[in-house]
């Protein structure tokens, strides 16, 4: 590794830290404040227990990560730090099988974006366009949420910081031929990767699911094989309720990966790894500010240390 990406590397890495650290500070306080030295017994675990469950960790997890603890230390003493350290290790074995980078395998390799309003689908976009661009790619945006003048307005804004191609309409225009034309330019163009905004209106699921599955069948006249993914942007200061929206996009159409964004703003990062435990979806990465460069492809390792606060 070179001594610029090492560094890098580091203030991602710090970056991410300080993004979750109302996440990491609720955690850690909740099982330092249980105790710091002591025998680990029943009342113990049922402790933890409790506080994974209290940071959105979820039933599930939170019931693995302590019969994991139990396993190697019962009736043993343990240190909160011991135990932070080892949380750490299995939330990264748990989170290691969904850290799947966004590959492209087509050329263009077609993204159709999909979330609520104002879980971050735009932000997000303009994101992954800045990274891949950073990689050699050529990008070009699909503005499909026609239905609010302002996301058309604001992914162009987007598209000019990172100095990618929009594909634009008015307000209104039927998203279905604006990712059609998008499309056929991509092809003319010569473009790698091209990331299709979609409007995020649930109170009319019947509706969307309709646009959604127009813009789908639409953009197949183009490319049989398109779309190539259909990422899930969710908030992660929703907490819990990230779940139902999993469970209602898969209804609509098929996710095949996460990205979780404004895990800054939040103390519910853990539903993160909730999420994975019970969908399994790849999380393709994480947002952790509004910057251009707060996106990054999800990394196992560096989340669950993060979370739990470990060097
Ligand atoms: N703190 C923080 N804010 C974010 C992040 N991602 C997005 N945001 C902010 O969240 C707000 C909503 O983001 P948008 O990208 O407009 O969300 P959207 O899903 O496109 O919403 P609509 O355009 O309403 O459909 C904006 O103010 C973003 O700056 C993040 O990772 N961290």
């Amino acid at each position: 590794m070179t001594n610029s990406s090492s560094n890098e590397k580091r203030g991602w890495f710090q970056r991410l830290k300080d993004g979750l650290s109302r996440s990491s500070t609720k955690l850690t306080d909740s099982i330092t404040g249980i105790f710091t030295k002591r025998k680990l017994d029943r009342a113990l675990l049922d402790e933890l227990e409790e506080a994974l469950i209290a940071a959105d960790l979820g039933p599930a997890t939170a019931e693995k990560l302590t019969k994991a603890l139990a396993k190697d230390r019962f009736d043993k003493e343990v240190t909160s730090d011991e135990v932070r350290r080892l949380f750490a290790d299995e939330i990264a074995k748990l989170l290691d099988p969904v850290a799947k980078p966004l590959v492209i395998t087509q050329k263009p390799h077609v993204v159709l974006v999909v979330g609520v309003n104002g879980s971050g689908k735009t932000t997000t976009i303009g994101k992954l366009a800045r990274l891949y661009q950073g990689q050699g790619k050529r990008v070009m945006l699909a503005a499909g949420d026609t239905f609010r003048a302002a996301a058309v307005e604001q992914l162009k804004i987007w598209g000019e910081r990172a100095n990618v191609p929009v594909i634009a309409r008015g307000e209104g225009a039927d998203p279905a031929g604006l990712a059609f034309d998008a499309l056929t330019e991509a092809k003319a163009s010569d473009i790698d990767l091209l990331l299709i905004d979609t409007a995020g209106r649930l109170q009319n699921k019947a509706g969307l699911m309709e646009e959604l599955a127009k813009i789908v069948r639409v953009i197949k006249k183009v490319d049989p094989s398109a779309p190539h993914d259909c990422l899930l942007v969710l908030d992660a200061t929703v907490g819990q309720n990230a779940h139902s929206q999993v469970d209602i996009f898969k209804q609509i159409c098929q996710v095949s990966g996460l990205v979780i964004t404004k895990l800054d703003g939040s103390a519910k990062g853990g539903v993160l790894v909730a999420l994975a435990e019970r969908f399994g979806l790849p999380v393709v990465a994480i947002g952790v500010g509004e910057g251009q460069d707060d996106l990054k492809p999800f990394a196992a390792q560096e989340f669950a240390r993060s979370l739990m606060d470990v060097a």
